[in-house]
């Protein structure tokens, strides 16, 4: 397959930090216009993701989880069938958390100190405690991260493996404080906001006793232009992305609770003291 043999006005996502890249052997995240095109992946995990964001935006759902969890998700606009190399790929259409910024700083943290789910075989479940086998005690990983540079005027990027090169102990000044610094500006003012969103999802997994999230990421993203002439609603965006390994549960989900509560943590250290 040509991975460049799209329809027009479609593009490989390109401030993508993390997951599926389009490729010649894989159908990866794609965008148009303001977009961004999900690939629904194979049986079932794609079933389960497709599942969850048509339960969050029927207009018709009575369940109350699944209304309140729709201002953590973003907006999903249905699917379509894209003609790629002679094949019709099924997607999904969502919204793009990046685009009301002008230069997006972006992160992909995995949340959860377990990432297999409950159907996951004994190979898989070895597969994935390899990856970052401190994880249960950290709760959560950093996938990605891309922030723009306000001194070179470049993107810097890092990727998963940078993320889980680092020992619990640096995940704070290597990990989220790097990705809060541009240059040697740290900028506080997203911290606060990015703090305070994270608390309102908290909040959310406080009281919700219905889903439990496998594998599931907080994608974060902040202004990381101080000068930006576009009227943004906040500073920040913290959203919950990643679907393919949602259950149902008749518990608190204290695996993703977890990961939530340590990330908090750390962001609250970086705060300023007053004096
Ligand atoms: N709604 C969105 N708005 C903006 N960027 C997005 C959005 N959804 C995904 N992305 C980008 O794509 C990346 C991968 O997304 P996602 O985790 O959903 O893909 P995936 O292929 O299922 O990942 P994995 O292989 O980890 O399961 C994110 O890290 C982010 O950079
Ligand atoms: O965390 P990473 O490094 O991005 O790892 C991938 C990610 O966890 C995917 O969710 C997972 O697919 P599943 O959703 O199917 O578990 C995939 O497993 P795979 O290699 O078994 O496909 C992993 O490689």
């Amino acid at each position: 397959m040509d991975p460049l043999d799209l329809p027009e006005g479609v593009k490989i996502l390109s401030h993508q930090v993390a997951g599926h890249i389009h490729s010649a052997t894989c159908f990866g995240l794609l965008e148009r216009g303001n977009i961004v095109l999900k690939p629904v992946q194979r049986f079932p995990k794609g079933n389960r993701e497709l599942e969850f964001y048509e339960a969050v935006n029927n207009k018709n759902q009575t369940d109350q989880v699944f209304i309140d969890i729709r201002k953590f998700v973003p907006k999903f606009y249905g699917i379509e069938y894209i003609p790629i190399s002679n094949k019709n790929a099924k997607y999904m259409r969502l919204e793009d958390i990046t685009k009301v910024f002008d230069r997006p700083c972006i992160t992909d943290l995995k949340i959860g100190k377990q990432t297999f789910n409950p159907l996951a075989n004994p190979d898989k479940i070895i597969k994935e405690k390899s990856k970052y086998p401190r994880l249960p005690e950290v709760g959560f990983q950093i996938l990605g991260m891309r922030i723009y540079d306000t001194v070179t005027n470049n993107y810097v990027q890092y990727d998963r493996v940078y993320g889980r090169s680092l020992a619990p102990e640096d995940l704070g000044d290597k990990g989220l404080k790097l990705y809060l610094t541009q240059g040697n500006c740290f900028r506080v003012d997203v911290l606060k906001e990015i703090i305070k969103q994270i608390k309102e999802i908290r909040d959310f997994f406080q009281n919700q006793t219905k889903l439990s999230f496998y594998s599931s990421s907080l994608l974060v993203v902040y202004e990381g232009n101080m000068k930006a002439k576009k009227q943004i609603p906040n500073v920040a965006l913290v959203k919950m992305i990643d679907f393919a390994h949602v259950f149902s549960t008749q518990e608190h989900d204290e695996n993703y609770a977890f990961g939530l509560e340590i990330l908090l943590k750390l962001f609250t250290n970086m705060l300023p003291t007053k004096i």
